[in-house]
């Protein structure tokens, strides 16, 4: 059976048992390289994400005494991923299993963003939101009343103007709170109609135990029931293909 650890060297990311690790996600040209840049300074490296040509940098940061890995995913408006960006993301999220997620959203258009927030969310409740552009946003007169927001999502949300670092003190404190277990966020949850909630919990009911401990059990039974080809084929890669064959074997919807 693969450890998380195991499922991070595939994103060239080294065991550090002393470091956290970081995902930087949002949608496409919303400040997550200004962030990335903020937090990360010089310490930091690009190349490309394994077998794509998709770019990847990752950073570190010390906090507290404490290290952090950051990584700056690519831009993308959904984790139902089709492109190489998506892909990237999802499989990052789901696979690496970062210790804390920021969640990077424009706070001039806040709604489209959102929709990631809630399917970060749905992958991990380990979140914070990050609502940066505050200063375009009151330059538009638009006013977000985070403290209502965080309530609403169940996640710590700290607003930045990254350009002019505004905020990231706050959101390293945050990302710190989070991984040293100070705030433990209670994600919202999408509630599903009926018929949709009751085929979650039988296909959930049926996923094996250790396949639960690698992956959120709720999150892949969504995919089960989607016939998500992409995710599923994904997942077959980290798994032994004796653990493959067991969820091939209850979910015939599998892809072989
Ligand atoms: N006014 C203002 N501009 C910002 C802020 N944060 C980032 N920007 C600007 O927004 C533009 C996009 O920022 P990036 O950091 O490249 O955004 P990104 O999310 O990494 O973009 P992609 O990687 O293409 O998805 C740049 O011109 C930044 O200087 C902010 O808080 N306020
Ligand atoms: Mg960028």
């Amino acid at each position: 059976m693969p450890q998380a650890t195991d499922l991070r060297k595939m994103f060239n990311i080294q065991p550090d048992p002393e470091a956290a690790l970081v995902a930087l996600a949002g949608n496409p040209n919303t400040g997550k390289s200004t962030i990335f840049n903020a937090l990360t300074g010089l310490r930091q490296h690009t190349g490309n994400w394994p077998g794509k040509t998709v770019l990847q940098a990752r950073g570190t940061f010390i906090f507290r005494g404490h290290k952090y890995i950051l990584v700056d995913l690519p831009g993308t408006y959904s984790l139902l991923a089709n492109s190489a960006e998506e892909i990237v993301a999802r499989n990052f999220l789901c696979f690496a299993r970062p210790d804390a997620t920021v969640v990077v959203a424009d706070a001039t258009c806040l709604e489209r963003n959102l929709n990631l927030v809630l399917q970060v969310m749905e992958i991990t409740s380990r979140v914070i939101v990050c609502v940066n552009l505050m200063d375009e946003a009151r330059r538009k007169n638009i006013f977000i009343d985070t403290e209502c927001l965080a309530r609403e999502l169940g996640v710590p949300v700290v607003a930045t103007a990254a350009r002019s670092g505004q905020g990231v003190a706050e959101l390293k404190a945050g990302i710190d709170d989070l991984v040293r277990g100070r705030i433990v966020p209670t994600p919202r949850r999408l509630v599903y109609d009926p018929e949709i909630e009751d085929a979650l919990t039988r296909v959930e009911q049926q996923i094996p135990g250790e396949i639960k401990e690698l992956f959120n059990a709720r999150w892949l039974a969504m995919r089960i029931l989607d016939n998500d080809r992409s995710t599923l084929d994904n997942i077959r890669q980290y798994l032994e293909p004796a653990e493959w064959g067991v969820l091939r074997e209850r979910f015939k919807y599998c892809p072989t």
